[in-house]
């Protein structure tokens, strides 16, 4: 027999979750494009009711092109696996605050440069949602005064930073910034390289071109060599 009875979870007289949320932003005169994090603006439970809302927004999308996800047993569970996967997985960076990130004194006042890299990272671009996979270098020059933060911690920032639909010129500004806030150090540079599958699976279909951003701040845009010696020491990180 044929279900015909699509299960709502819209709530039936609260306000909905994504509307509170976006009072509150609005209020505090606080932007919400798609790559803002809006953590500090969701209130406990509320991200229980934003899954259940885009469940129900989702399911309007797959009747839209005409799926009958009540009865195909392939798509029944697709509106809340999606819903899922965008709140707890590829867009979490919108909807988690910061991870932890433990720093050090900088006891030993090193003021070498330090490379990081090739970290792996994952978004997605904001015009069609579409895959990015790339990877990051990221190049640092201490403060002997500064400190330090772990090395496990670029991989975290870099994550966080990516989990949001993104376009990748601004994803490596808001990631140099992020760094630049948190370790003050003399020179700073990312290298981002990134296959879009917006390009790749779909409009132009080409497999081949890969996009890479570079950022330089402080000793590393100033310092000629100090560039170099990044640039060189990250081709060397790739053989
Ligand atoms: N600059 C930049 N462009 C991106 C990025 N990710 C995707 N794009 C491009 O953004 C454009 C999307 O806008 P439109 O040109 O309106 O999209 P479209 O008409 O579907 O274009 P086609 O992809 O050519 O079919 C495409 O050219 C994408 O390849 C990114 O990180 N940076």
């Amino acid at each position: 027999m044929l279900n015909t009875q699509p299960a709502s979870n819209y709530p039936l007289n609260d306000a909905l979750a994504s509307n509170r949320i976006q009072e509150r932003l609005r209020k505090a005169r606080q932007t919400f494009r798609a790559n803002d994090n809006i953590a500090a603006f969701i209130e406990d439970g509320e991200l229980d009711e934003l899954r259940l809302e885009v469940e129900d927004r989702m399911r309007e999308v797959l009747e839209a092109l005409v799926i009958d996800s009540d009865n195909d047993h392939n798509t029944v569970g697709t509106a809340r696996r999606v819903a899922k996967m965008f709140i707890d997985e590829v867009f979490a960076g919108r909807y988690r605050a910061a991870p932890p990130v433990t720093s050090f004194p900088n006891v030993a006042r090193l003021d070498e440069l330090m490379i990081v890299g090739p970290i792996t990272v994952r978004s997605a671009c904001s015009h069609h949602l579409c895959p990015i996979m790339g990877r990051i270098w990221i190049g640092v020059l201490p403060n002997s005064d500064a400190e330090l933060i772990g090395l496990s911690k670029f991989a975290r920032l870099c994550d966080w930073i990516m989990s949001r639909p993104q376009i990748q010129e601004e994803a490596v500004i808001m990631l140099a910034d992020e760094l630049e806030r948190r370790i003050r150090p003399d020179g700073l540079a990312i290298v981002m390289e990134a296959d879009h599958f917006c390009m790749h699976w779909r409009g132009v279909k080409d497999e081949r071109p890969v996009m890479t951003s570079s950022i330089m701040r402080g000793a590393l845009l100033e310092n000629n060599d100090l560039r170099r010696e990044f640039l060189e020491l990250r081709h060397r990180g790739q053989q």
